[in-house]
């Protein structure tokens, strides 16, 4: 399979990452199904492509008839079956195990097996991912940033069995929706999160020890290394329990110095996941 043969475009999940997923491959001209499991997500993943795409017609970065055209050019469902004539699916569910092999499980009895089948997993294992189907030459990961519309990179990863034919078609098809890639091995947390989880949890323990006030934190962070947001700020931004799962990922492989924060553990019990839910470390509207 190469670049020139991908032409429609599943994506699994409709949430933060998949929707800004879906948004960018039909804004570069592929044909979109997004799939989550109830209707109501898929809704919301499709209120989230219109506020996206609505800022981008307000800042010129797209003309309104650009952003009508790759709105109409996605199809949003809670039927798998509609994922069966896709050439390329990424996976962008839950950061759980047992969840995305499930996915993988369907995907496979679904779609080609010439499709690829990537996951937006931030920490998991692509091979323990793959194990679970017979095509594993053809699965690989393709990590999005948060928010995908504006994040310019893509980290590719490498598993086990990932064939080259399906690498070479990774970074292409990232630079197609005009990302910028690297390749990391897949090992815990891969480049990004296995620098940047630390990095968060250490700033909220700061706060928690009372190093400094959240803001001051942030602050601190922000003019001190030239980062765009600090630790809690930026840990509201991806959802306070997607930071759990890939701490817990990472503390269980890599030992002790990736423990999460207390805090992180107790704000997550408490409902309060960041941005998504209008509370974390700080308050949204
Ligand atoms: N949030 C981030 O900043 C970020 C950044 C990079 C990668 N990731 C990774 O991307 C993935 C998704 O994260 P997110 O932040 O979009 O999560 P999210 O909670 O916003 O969305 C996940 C969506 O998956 C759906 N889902 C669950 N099981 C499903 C299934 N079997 N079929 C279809 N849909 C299903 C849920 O209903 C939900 O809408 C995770 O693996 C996460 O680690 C997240």
């Amino acid at each position: 399979m190469q670049l020139d043969d991908i032409d429609r475009v599943g994506v699994v999940g409709a949430g933060t990452m998949g929707n800004g997923i879906a948004q960018v491959a039909a804004a570069s001209g592929y044909d979109v199904v997004m799939r989550d499991v109830e209707q109501q997500f898929v809704s919301a993943g499709f209120d989230d492509i219109d506020e996206s795409l609505g800022r981008l017609v307000a800042r010129d970065e797209l003309t309104r008839s650009e952003a009508d055209r790759a709105r109409d050019r996605i199809e949003g469902t809670t039927d798998l079956a509609d994922l069966s004539d896709c050439d390329l699916v990424v996976e962008a569910v839950t950061e759980d195990m047992d969840v995305k092999q499930s996915v993988f499980e369907d995907l496979a009895d679904t779609c080609r097996t010439e499709t690829v089948l990537a996951t937006n997993t931030s920490t998991l294992s692509i091979t323990t991912i793959a194990s679970v189907v017979d095509r594993a030459e053809r699965v690989l990961g393709l990590h999005f940033m948060n928010p995908v519309p504006v994040m310019k990179g893509v980290e590719v990863v490498v598993g086990e069995k990932t064939g080259a034919d399906t690498l070479t078609l990774g970074h292409a098809f990232a630079k197609d929706l005009g990302k910028e890639t690297w390749e990391a091995d897949d090992k815990p947390g891969f480049v990004v999160n296995r620098v940047l989880m630390p990095w968060i949890n250490e700033g909220i323990r700061a706060y928690d020890e009372g190093v400094a006030g959240m803001a001051d934190i942030d602050r601190g962070l922000t003019l001190g290394t030239n980062v765009p947001m600090g630790p809690l700020e930026l840990a509201d931004h991806i959802g306070l329990d997607v930071v759990l799962d890939a701490s817990e990922t990472l503390h269980e492989e890599l030992g002790d110095r990736y423990k999460p924060a207390y805090l992180l553990k107790r704000k997550v019990a408490a409902g309060d996941l960041g941005k998504k839910t209008g509370a974390g470390f700080y308050e949204y509207d």
